[in-house]
């Protein structure tokens, strides 16, 4: 569905996106993670056709999206800047969305607007935050578009919407399978969702893989000083804290398995896909208590 080699986008001396190379299957729902301005929002919109590439190349349905009819009529994109009419109000406006987007199901906008008590009659202007990203991912759900892009789609909304929406997105995605990016700041909530995992690290494309084998690139390891410290020489350190006087915790990169029997004076801990991703996109080493040290 999506092919990107060395895919680069310069806002005047702003490099958002460097040398990103990726290939994102058809049917298949993707996170594009990353921490904030690491180039997320510009990786969507530049497959939406909505922002042109400075460099590299890009294929969307096996065409330059930008200013392409076909990815156009085949693309959704959500976010929570969809600047909607606001003279219409929610009833028309999804009445114009259905002449737009060819698969649109009426009937699914409609009972989603009454589970989630959006009134038909209200304007885009008068609906709260969160209101207003349920109304937009109604939008998402309904167009059944094959490509259908959310850009940190939950925003505003409060935890039982957004449990009700990922459960939407999942069913929907059963019944009528498309390809899916999700961008996402929360990826606990949506780890489960997920076939794979884009993490967009220093504007390129830094680790896409699957949930599990995200989850198994990192390890924690507990133990006195000594014995940690002996272990972590032979491998890649992302955090080291004393959790008392002369005991450790640290985190390291694991590519292969470790084995508890040959180290039986550690503790060895997994940690979730969204440790793994906080650890692996650290800014410095340390973290925020860096900061404090000796301040
Ligand atoms: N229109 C623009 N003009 C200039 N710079 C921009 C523009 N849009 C984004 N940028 C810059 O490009 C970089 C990537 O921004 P982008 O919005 O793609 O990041 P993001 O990963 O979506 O961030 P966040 O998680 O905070 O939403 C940032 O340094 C940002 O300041």
């Amino acid at each position: 569905m999506i092919k990107c080699e060395n895919l680069s986008k310069k806002y005047r001396s702003t490099h958002a996106l460097s040398n990103l190379s990726c290939v994102i299957k058809e049917n298949t729902i993707t996170g594009v993670i990353g921490r904030n301005g690491a180039g997320k929002t510009t990786f969507l919109k530049l497959i939406a056709g909505y922002l042109k590439k400075t460099t590299g190349e890009l294929r969307v349905m096996d065409e330059n999206p930008f200013n392409s009819l076909k990815v156009s009529a085949n693309t959704i994109f959500i976010d929570d800047q969809m600047n909607l009419p606001t003279s219409l109000d929610l009833e028309e406006l999804l009445d114009s969305f259905s002449m737009f987007y060819r698969n649109w199901n009426d009937s699914l906008a409609k009972e989603l607007m009454a589970y989630f008590q959006l009134p038909q009659k209200a304007y885009v202007q008068n609906l709260s935050k969160g209101m207003l990203s349920t109304f937009h991912a109604i939008i998402g759900f309904a167009a059944r578009c094959p490509l259908t892009i959310y850009d940190e789609p939950t925003t505003g909304m409060d935890a039982a919407v957004r449990k009700d929406f990922y459960r939407a997105l999942l069913k929907d995605y059963l019944a009528f399978p498309r390809t899916i990016l999700l961008s996402s700041h929360h990826l606990d909530e949506i780890e489960n969702l997920l076939e794979d995992v884009l993490i967009i690290h220093q504007q390129h494309a830094f680790l896409h893989t699957s949930v599990s084998e995200l989850k198994e690139s990192v390890i924690g390891v507990k133990g006195e000083k000594g014995a940690v410290d002996r272990f972590i020489l032979m491998h890649e350190k992302l955090s080291y804290t004393e959790t008392m006087p002369g005991f450790v915790m640290a985190v390291v990169k694991m590519s292969g398995n470790v084995f508890q029997s040959k180290h039986p004076d550690l503790t060895f801990t997994n940690l979730s896909a969204n440790e793994a991703f906080v650890y692996v996109t650290a800014p410095t080493e340390g973290g925020i208590d860096r900061v404090f040290t000796g301040s």
